[in-house]
């Protein structure tokens, strides 16, 4: 089989990270070389968790992916057009992004009713606009109940009065509601109790099946790796040495991960 060229890669798959190289404070004592001719292809409608030891790049792989930060040398293609030059804010018509912390992607001040608004307006000239219509507070009370958190009855008060879980849930239906192109979780469930976080990941599940998602989740939680998504990544050292999809993944056991877990933790003689 002959090897794929980078067109046909950035053609064929909704994500394509090519030969991405990555250095933090080069020259410098601090220097941190995290990518080395990384490369990564997400079809679309893949949802991809990643896994991995402290530090192996995960969360650098979202930021050069959103724009965050900059690539040293490479290339990021999304829908077969590069990334190239497009800031941040111009990604995130594109690329929707939940933090783990959940008092980010939402504003604490302003009511669950403002929120969705100004999510609904991202990217338009007014803003908020004149008020909502009662057509569109309609569709957000729908949007709302399928969360079934009780929030639809909710909608003037502020988000920060509501529970980490729920501000969470509405976090990542802000993030989808605009037609994106991928979804970003990162380590959107770490902050919360576990039941919260059962809810929002059964939530995530049910939200990227919806609307037919390309998902990259970071999870330090491996039961939710092994029970969501259609790929599993580990990665360790900035680059995958766990890469299984579909029926590989199905077959992938808790004890196979946590036996390459243990063989990196050995490597680096310490803990994970
Ligand atoms: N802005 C930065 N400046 C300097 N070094 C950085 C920066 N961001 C990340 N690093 C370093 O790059 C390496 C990879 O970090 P990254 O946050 O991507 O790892 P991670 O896999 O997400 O880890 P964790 O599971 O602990 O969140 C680490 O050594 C980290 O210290």
């Amino acid at each position: 089989m002959s090897i794929p060229s980078s067109a046909e890669r950035a053609q064929h798959n909704l994500v394509s990270m090519q030969h991405i190289y990555k250095t933090f404070n080069p020259d410098t004592v601090s220097e941190v070389t995290v990518f080395q001719d990384f490369n990564l292809d997400i079809p679309r409608g893949q949802f991809v968790s990643v896994i991995g030891s402290n530090g192996s790049g995960k969360t650098t792989m979202l930021n050069l992916l959103c724009g965050s930060i900059p690539i040293d040398m490479g290339a990021i293609y999304l829908g077969g057009k590069t990334l190239k030059g497009l800031k941040e804010y111009q990604r995130a018509g594109k690329i929707g992004r939940v933090f783990q912390d959940p008092s980010r992607g939402t504003c604490p001040e302003l009511t669950i009713l403002e929120n969705m608004a100004l999510a609904d307006n991202k990217g338009k000239v007014f803003g908020l606009g004149r008020g909502v219509n009662r057509r569109r507070m309609d569709e957000y009370r729908t949007q709302l109940e399928r969360l079934k958190l009780g929030l639809e009855d909710k909608m003037d008060i502020p988000v920060g009065s509501l529970s980490g879980g729920q501000r969470q849930a509405l976090a990542l239906l802000i993030s989808t509601m605009t037609p994106i192109e991928l979804l970003i979780l990162d380590e959107h469930t770490a902050a919360l109790d576990p039941n919260s976080s059962a809810t929002v990941m059964e939530l995530t599940d049910q939200i990227v099946k919806e609307k037919n998602l390309t998902a990259l989740m970071v999870t330090h939680n491996l039961k939710f790796a092994v029970q969501y998504g259609n790929r599993l990544l580990m990665m360790h050292q900035g680059r995958a040495v766990i890469d299984a999809a579909d029926a590989e993944k199905e077959k992938l056991q808790m004890n196979d991960i946590l036996e390459k877990f243990n063989t990196i933790s050995l490597e680096l003689g310490n803990s994970l």
